[in-house]
């Protein structure tokens, strides 16, 4: 399997970085600094050079420095592995406004989808602890990102579902299903949300049966390897467009009512059981910290897979809450990854990673925006 590595980051005016150059190390960066002093920024800068996006804000205009016009990162990536010679590539990343412009190698891609899936990262940040716990949009998401590499065109399918269902719900609001109204325009909707949305289920189905396949084995590595994992994508919607659109016209009154739909994959689940059981209900603190573990191996394995490279990771400060059995399953976590790792701490002393070669080792202090190279 071909490794992706970042040699060389520069990051000017983003959040409360001014200016900083950084020469990773192949394995493992540790980034360590007391709070607020810009960590985060650090991985934020790594994704935005290699997504175009942001993990804390869909806004990436609040990625520019106060004060500054515009924030830009420049990443060189670099493919290695195999009989082939390693393949490097510049990909810049500049904000201003609201505005993003994007180039690889001095060229403009044909698509965001096509950028944001060329160098793969996987970021797994505080919120993300919650992940087998909380509420089915967590999950929904990890099928969505999923689906950006199974499945490039689910992207614009989503986009349109979600811009369709919006306009159907503003429809039923305003009284269009009753019986003496014109329904042109929600049937039109309808049918929008039928098409769009039965692409989406079909994607998200594409998505979970490849994340299973990867998640019964992480699962048993991490967690005890007696405790059974079963992961079943429940659609909440079709893959079907005929029983789509009929669905939502015999919804309309009950959805008008309840001011939600029924019926779609907004209401999609990843379910998980354990022994059987709901994961939700069932599963100790502990349990869930494996299971969240688990769900972004199998997400790093699933993308490794698809795109035929070890994507990076970015770890954002994940284990600075962790008791010593679950900092233990973190490096469980950790020595199933093959690729590069980022990862932010405020507690460098608690970031052994035996297993990783000194070389392989870059510690990086961050102090008031400002980068240097050393350990804690
Ligand atoms: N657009 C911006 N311009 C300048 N500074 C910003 C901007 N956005 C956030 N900040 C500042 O950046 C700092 C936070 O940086 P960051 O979240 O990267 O720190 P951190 O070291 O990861 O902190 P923690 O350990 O608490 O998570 C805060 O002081 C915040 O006020």
């Amino acid at each position: 399997m071909n490794r992706l590595e970042l040699e060389r980051l520069s990051v000017r005016g983003l959040r409360v970085l001014s200016r900083v150059d950084m020469e990773p190390a192949p394995r493992l960066n540790v980034v360590w600094g007391n709070n607020g002093h810009g960590k985060t920024s650090v991985l934020e800068a790594i994704y935005f050079a290699a997504t175009s996006k942001s993990f804390r804000t869909s806004r990436v205009g609040e990625l520019v420095r106060h004060g500054e016009q515009a924030a830009s990162v420049k990443a060189r990536f670099v493919e290695r592995g195999g009989a082939l010679p390693a393949l490097a590539r510049e990909q810049t990343a500049a904000v201003q406004g609201k505005r993003v412009a994007v180039h690889i190698d001095g060229n403009r891609p044909r698509a965001l989808v096509e950028y944001a899936t060329r160098s793969p990262v996987v970021v797994f940040h505080p919120e993300e602890l919650t992940l087998s716990s909380g509420p089915a949009q967590g999950r929904r998401t990890l099928l969505d990102r999923l689906a950006l590499f199974t499945r490039p065109e689910s992207a614009d399918a989503r986009a349109r579902y979600a811009h369709a269902l919006k306009a159907r719900h503003e429809l039923l609001r305003r009284g269009a299903d009753i019986p003496s109204s014109d329904t042109r325009e929600l049937d039109a909707f309808e049918e929008l949300c039928a098409e769009h949305g039965a692409a989406l289920t079909r994607a998200r189905a594409a998505a979970a049966e490849a994340l299973v396949v990867e998640l019964a084995g992480a699962f048993a590595q991490i967690a005890a390897p007696d405790l059974r994992l079963e992961a079943r994508y429940a659609p909440g919607g079709s893959a079907d467009v005929e029983t789509a659109r009929a669905e939502l016209l015999r919804g309309r009154k009950r959805d008008a009512f309840r001011a939600s739909a029924g019926f779609g994959p907004h209401r999609d689940e990843l379910e998980l059981r354990l022994d059987g059981h709901p994961a939700r209900i069932v599963a100790s603190q502990g349990q869930h910290r494996a299971l969240t573990l688990a769900l972004k191996a199998a997400e790093t394995a699933t993308i490794a897979k698809e795109r035929g490279i070890e994507p990076l990771l970015l770890l954002d400060d994940v284990s600075s809450e962790l008791d010593p059995e679950r900092t233990g399953a973190l490096f469980s976590f950790l020595a199933l990854h093959r690729g590069q790792i980022f990862l932010t701490t405020t507690r460098p002393e608690l970031i052994r990673a035996e297993d990783i070669p000194a070389e392989g080792r870059c510690d990086f202090r961050v102090f008031r925006g400002e980068l240097d190279e050393g350990a804690g």
